[in-house]
């Protein structure tokens, strides 16, 4: 952060950070970076160099400086068209105009306009507006080259494909993000299934295990509408915990606890616990993963089968449940989690068999569904839908036999 809100003082900030990375530089024997192709990179990428805190001081003092010289209207008028500038950078991969351009030296608009099929005007046009941001460079009229921004793309597949998929399908959800919030303005829907959930759970004194909590703030919101009922928190780490439980009213705080877990690892047996919640962890895990999630609670469930299992995630419309383009939303988002993690957004016939997947004992009891979108799975371990053959304990935590297969149902049992 900046040490002064003036703009001699931001002014001040940015020539000692200034300083004390180019002289970390010099000490190295190291050149500045430009924004030719040609350009050192050791600024950006050396492991050796230790100017984090400089760079954050830097970064932070400077566009504060520009923010605070631009003043209010520039600052509108740059966000409202900072689109054009995606719809700039989308045409270039679309029409992989980068990759036409030569790694090193320029080409001339018209051969580049062929190469691509793209309208000569329209090229030129695009492309200048991102040598506004030198990210294209124009070393003479009607000539273009890559500067050290652009070139990255032509060595990174990886960068260029997460640009693809930003610009194609979290461009397009984010354009109908505010229809959808016009549809459901009310931010904590899912959380009041849960609310629903516990009202209607007729346990008076409960304890949920909110498993993947994060934050802790599904508990600490469900300890404002349950007086009577404790929470713990189960997350990784404590940090995201400990911040906002510091600013939580006493009351909540002292009936909100954390515990460090591994969602991969056996729930311990406890006593006195209702339910374990698991929201919005499985989303962005495989199937495969999912289920070793699901199959951790297992012997807790055993030994307590009273104890119900709640899965809060969005569950995938069927076709009709809602508006095309909300429906669009979700399919786009399902394929934004096929690309990054293998995961999906599910719909109520895959939960059911990602349940069952895991140990067919589990039964889905009910579900609290929002209208299409999110929904609160409830699943019970039913022990007297079990026929053992083997020791289900030989296979560590799973449900399964020796063979991996899964066990019996008693005849005429449904998923
Ligand atoms: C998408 S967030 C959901 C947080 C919270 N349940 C909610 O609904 O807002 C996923 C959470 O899972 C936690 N997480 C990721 N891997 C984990 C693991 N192996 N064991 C426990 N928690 C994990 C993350 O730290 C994060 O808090």
């Amino acid at each position: 952060m900046a040490s002064q809100l003036n703009m001699l003082g931001l002014a001040a900030d940015i020539v000692t950070c200034t300083r004390e990375i180019t002289g970390q530089l010099q000490k190295s024997g190291l050149t500045e970076p430009t924004f030719d192709v040609a350009s050192s990179r050791e600024l950006w990428e050396s492991p050796n160099l230790d100017l984090k805190a400089a760079k954050t001081k830097l970064v932070e003092a400077s566009s504060t400086l520009l923010t605070l010289v631009n003043g209010p209207m520039a600052f509108h008028r740059n966000w409202f068209g900072s689109h054009y500038d995606l719809v700039a950078f989308q045409a270039m991969l679309e029409f992989k105009v980068l990759d036409n351009i030569p790694a090193t030296g320029s080409i001339d608009l018209h051969t580049l306009a062929a190469k691509v099929q793209l309208d000569q005007d329209k090229l030129r046009r695009i492309l200048r507006l991102l040598g506004t941001h030198r990210y294209i460079n124009e070393p003479e009229r009607d000539f273009f080259e890559h500067t050290v921004l652009s070139e990255i793309l032509l060595r990174d597949e990886l960068l260029k494909a997460q640009g693809g998929l930003q610009l194609n399908d979290m461009h397009k959800a984010s354009a109908l993000a505010s229809e959808y919030l016009k549809e459901k303005p009310f931010f904590d829907r899912p959380f009041s299934l849960l609310v629903q959930w516990v009202r209607e759970s007729g346990i008076s004194n409960g304890t949920l295990v909110d498993v993947g909590g994060g934050s802790g703030h599904i508990a600490l919101g469900l300890a404002k509408e349950s007086p009577t009922w404790n929470f713990i928190v189960q997350d990784l780490h404590d940090n995201m915990f400990a911040e906002s439980s510091k600013s939580a009213a006493k009351d909540l705080s002292s009936r909100v606890s954390f515990q460090r877990h591994d969602f991969f690892t056996a729930q311990s047996p406890a006593a006195g616990i209702s339910a374990y919640l698991l929201r919005q962890c499985l989303h962005n895990w495989s199937d495969e993963d999912s289920v070793k999630i699901i199959k951790t609670f297992i012997p807790a469930l055993e030994a307590s089968p009273e104890t119900a299992l709640l899965i809060n995630e969005g569950i995938m419309p069927n076709r009709g449940d809602v508006a095309l383009h909300e429906e669009r939303m979700f399919r786009q988002m399902d394929l934004a989690m096929f690309v990054t993690t293998n995961a999906k957004q599910r719909t109520e016939e895959d939960w059911r068999a990602l349940v069952a997947n895991a140990d067919r004992r589990l039964k889905v009891t009910r579900i609290l569904r929002d209208k299409g979108t999110m929904g609160v799975i409830e699943v019970h371990l039913d022990l007297t839908r079990y026929v053992p053959d083997v020791d289900v304990h030989a296979n560590g935590i799973n449900g399964t036999n020796g063979n991996g297969n899964q066990t019996n149902l008693l005849a005429g049992e449904q998923i």
